[in-house]
């Protein structure tokens, strides 16, 4: 047990889907998981466990923002011993080819600030995703027929944003999509030798406005699952990113 994940020891598997939103971990669990348990409701951040494909897999939340998200990966990593973290979250799409419900692959992730600048200092330290992992998620989500992008994305410290300038910027140099949490998830990783990806559906459009209907979030938001999923466990990563129906 740790301070925020009550878990026991073995009761966190090597590979941990993460998504911001607590009941999507639940839901994504129940759906795609065998035999899944809850492991963790510590301040109601929900983890489970259960088995895909005969292995082991923990969804877990990780909260909104980077100071939540990094609370999980340094515990699921330095205390329960996870080595392949890949987020499931949504996302703003920021340029026009880009479109709701496509799923973009967070190549790098831009940002103002992370937690971990305290620790980097005057080093623009480049998070970057684990390439077999990214390589495996673009060959499923090809297989699945999935429009999908793989590129920069920018990690905000903020949803409601004041400065919009920092939007446009990004935008002119080419970021795909914002998100809150992906900068730090692969700081974090990088450090302790974990595999990193962070697989995001676009929710809504920063140019557009257009917004995706709840109605229709747990369909598109499957395929991020099953993305993930068969991610973390190809065999040969960027060749064989097969997705399994089977649950
Ligand atoms: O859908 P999730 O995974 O929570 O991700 C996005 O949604 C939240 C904002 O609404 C932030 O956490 C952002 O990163
Ligand atoms: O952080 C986020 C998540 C989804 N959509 C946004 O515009 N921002």
């Amino acid at each position: 047990m740790t301070v925020h994940i009550g878990a026991r020891p073995g009761d966190i598997a090597e590979t941990v889907l993460l998504p911001g939103d607590p009941l999507r971990a639940r839901w994504a669990a129940e759906t795609f998981l065998d035999q899944p348990r809850l492991v963790n409701e510590v301040r109601g951040m929900l983890g489970f466990t259960g088995t895909w494909n005969g292995r082991p897999v923990t969804i877990h939340g990780s909260g909104m923002g980077m100071p939540s998200l990094s609370i999980y990966a340094n515990e699921l990593i330095r205390d329960f011993g996870a080595k392949t973290l890949v987020r499931i979250g949504s996302a703003g799409a920021m340029q026009r080819h880009v479109g709701l419900r496509d799923v973009v692959l967070a190549m790098t992730a831009s940002s103002v600030s992370t937690p971990s600048r305290s620790l980097f200092r005057e080093l623009n330290y480049a998070p970057a995703a684990d390439w077999g992992l990214l390589a495996a998620a673009h060959a499923a989500a090809g297989a699945e027929g999935v429009r999908t992008h793989v590129g920069g994305i920018y990690s905000s410290d903020t949803f409601y944003d004041a400065r919009e300038d920092l939007n446009e910027l990004l935008m002119r140099h080419g970021a795909l999509a914002v998100e809150m949490e992906t900068a730090e998830l692969y700081a974090v990783a990088a450090r302790y030798g974990c595999r990193a990806l962070a697989v995001l559906t676009i929710s809504d459009h920063l140019l557009t406005g257009e917004e995706m209907p709840a109605s229709e979030r747990e369909r598109s938001f499957g395929d991020m699952v099953q993305i993930a999923l068969a991610a973390a466990f190809a065999s040969s990563p960027a060749l064989d990113g097969r997705m399994s129906q089977d649950k």
